[in-house]
């Protein structure tokens, strides 16, 4: 792959880059540009990957004027809360960390979501850098400053947009992915296709074989364009005031099903039951054809993604999907495609509606369902 660089724009002339690399190598060159000579440096890493990555960064840091320190969360959703951010404040406060100094996010979208939020909140905000390592997080999570934590039964209740100084984006990480988890990464993958690209759907059928055997070269080129259309969506609309929903597609329904199983499934697998039922609303409103609704359920299950869910009802899944934080007015404000690669707002659906989607991805069906 060519392209090493893609630049994303906020608001005002700020804007910052991601680094699609294949070590970590260049981060110590990546910090010292950022001229924060001298500086404290925080890296926030989870119990799996610090085993795994936190020395190679170390090593990097030694190579900079950072005085840095780290600090270990317990891996995993359930931990995704504000008692675990409490920790890190802790650990900035004893260590004596002012407003000029920064965090690195090193680890999956958790570690990301809650270092972003400790960086927004700690002393009313500081800097901070994302290194993702899931796929999850480097297509998707790391990009676009939707920083937060789960709040009770509620996913992302809490948060801030605060956006990374840079994301740095390692491919040769994803090797050492459990394999659910890269699948979970792909349903963000394959949901940037559904929503803005025809075309990059087609591409990724095309290259599923490397893709499933984790080519290098072949991710790096798939994280690349899959960032070009979250970046390109997020600089439109950087804090949700429209367009930007549409890269809630899969996630009403999805985050529904990710709470009532306790954040026992992976994110990625409960957007792609979402997008499932959404087609299914799609296709309803007949938004989508019955051939363009089979496209997309093919796509789901080529990457071995569940497009059912079982051991829930539908009214729970029904009630919890209206108590998201995407209500509007009392409307539920849904996103649907109008045919394959656009998707569109919705508020016009009906308790009857989501119900009879709902029913369809509750169907007993032993193979695809989690
Ligand atoms: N902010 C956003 O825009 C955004 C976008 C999408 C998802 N999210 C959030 O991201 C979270 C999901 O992210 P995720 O799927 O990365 O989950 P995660 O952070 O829990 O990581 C998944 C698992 O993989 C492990 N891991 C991470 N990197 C590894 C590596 N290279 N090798 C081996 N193990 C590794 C982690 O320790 C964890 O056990 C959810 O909380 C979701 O809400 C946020
Ligand atoms: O960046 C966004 O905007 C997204 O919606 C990306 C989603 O994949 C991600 O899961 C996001 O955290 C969901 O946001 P939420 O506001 O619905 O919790
Ligand atoms: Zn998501």
């Amino acid at each position: 792959m060519e392209q090493e660089v893609l630049q994303v724009k906020k608001a005002g002339d700020f804007h910052y880059n991601i680094f699609f690399e294949k070590s970590f190598e260049k981060l110590s060159e990546k910090l010292n540009a950022l001229n924060k000579k001298g500086r404290k440096i925080c890296i926030v890493t989870d119990s799996n990957v610090a085993p795994l990555y936190l020395d190679a960064v170390e090593k990097e840091l030694k190579k900079t004027d950072f005085i840095y320190t780290s600090y270990v969360l317990p891996a995993g959703e359930a931990n995704k809360n504000l008692k675990e951010i409490e920790g890190i404040y802790e650990h900035l406060i004893v260590n004596h960390f002012d407003r000029g100094d920064l965090l690195a996010a090193l680890g999956g979208g958790v570690v990301g979501d809650m270092t972003g939020f400790t960086a927004a909140t700690y002393l009313r905000g500081i800097d901070f850098v994302q290194i993702p390592t899931t796929l999850l997080a480097q297509v998707d999570s790391s990009i676009g400053g939707k920083t937060g934590v789960d709040f009770g039964q509620y996913k992302n209740m809490v948060g801030a947009f605060h956006q990374p100084l840079f994301v740095y984006a390692n491919v040769q990480v994803l090797k050492t992915l459990p394999e659910t988890e890269f699948i979970s990464g792909m349903g963000e993958v394959v949901k940037h296709g559904f929503i803005r690209s025809k075309d990059y759907s087609q591409w990724l059928l095309d290259h599923k074989q490397e893709i499933t055997e984790r080519q290098p070269a072949i991710c790096q080129e798939m994280i690349y364009k899959s960032c070009v259309i979250k970046k390109t969506v997020v600089e439109n609309d950087p804090l949700e005031h429209g367009e930007r929903a549409v890269l809630n597609f899969g996630h009403t329904i999805g985050h529904a099903v990710e709470k009532l199983k306790d954040f026992s499934l992976h994110h990625g697998h409960c957007v792609a039951i979402g997008c499932a039922a959404a087609a299914y609303l799609s296709l309803k409103k007949g938004f989508l054809s019955k051939e363009e609704y089979m496209q997309v359920l093919t796509e789901l299950n080529a990457f071995h993604l569940p497009v059912k869910v079982s051991g829930l009802s539908c009214e729970d899944i029904l009630m919890t999907t209206k108590s998201d934080k995407k209500m509007d007015k009392g409307h539920i404000r849904f996103i649907l495609l109008q045919g394959c690669g656009n998707a569109v707002i919705d508020t016009s659906l009906s308790d009857e509606d989501l119900t009879e989607a709902i029913t369809e991805i509750c169907k007993e069906n032993k193979e695809a369902a989690l």
